[in-house]
């Protein structure tokens, strides 16, 4: 099978505006559509910055739906609502540091702004997630330094045998 379609994928926008519908999700759509060739988003909301709220979310994504990739959107900065990072940190039983670490790196050459970036990345289950920022612009620049590695990396989540140097 090709790549396209193979993983199933769920996209989480956290945004109090959104959730009342005060403000249209572009940075949700902006990541439905960079992810369109790693498979089939399955799974997509806009929830509040409600940290109990995203982490049942995130498990049920994880554990009842079973998905292989969780991207999140949103509330990864430093005002008081801003929890999506606690929310994942409770959820993931293996943190995958270089990723954030790659995404603030790369950014940092955008704006100065991306150190304000809490985002995480880590695996529970079967289910790699991955917290982006909130605005369009820093979606956009975040995902694209991770999205080349994500075909490898969830072929290996998903037990992928092959030697990686071959
Ligand atoms: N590569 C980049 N990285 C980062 C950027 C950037 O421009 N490029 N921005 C940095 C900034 S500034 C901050 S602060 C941090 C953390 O951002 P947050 O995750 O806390 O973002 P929010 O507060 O949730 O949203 C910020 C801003 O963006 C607009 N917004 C938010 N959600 C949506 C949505 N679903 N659709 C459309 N627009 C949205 C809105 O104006 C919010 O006020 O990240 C750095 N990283
Ligand atoms: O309404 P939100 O949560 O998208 O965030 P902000 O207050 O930063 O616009």
């Amino acid at each position: 099978m090709s790549g396209a379609g193979r993983y199933t994928i769920g996209v989480l926008t956290l945004s109090d505006k959104g959730s009342r519908g005060e403000r249209e999700d572009e940075s949700g759509r902006i990541v439905r559509e960079m992810v369109a060739g790693l498979g089939e988003v399955t799974r997509y909301q806009v929830i509040p910055d409600e940290e109990e709220l995203i982490v049942r979310t995130l498990v049920e994504w994880a554990d009842r739906d079973g998905l292989d990739l969780i991207l999140t959107t949103g509330g990864t900065g430093l005002t008081p609502r801003d929890v999506t990072p606690e929310a994942t940190a409770r959820v993931i039983e293996r943190e995958v540091p270089g990723m954030a670490e790659a995404m603030r790196m790369a950014s940092l050459q955008k704006t100065p702004h991306a150190m304000l970036s809490r985002a995480m990345a880590g695996v529970r289950r079967h289910s790699l997630i991955i917290n982006l920022p909130g605005s369009p612009k820093g979606v956009r620049e975040n995902l694209e330094v991770v999205l080349p590695a994500l075909e490898h990396g969830l072929a290996k989540l998903k037990g992928d045998p092959s030697e990686c140097a071959r």
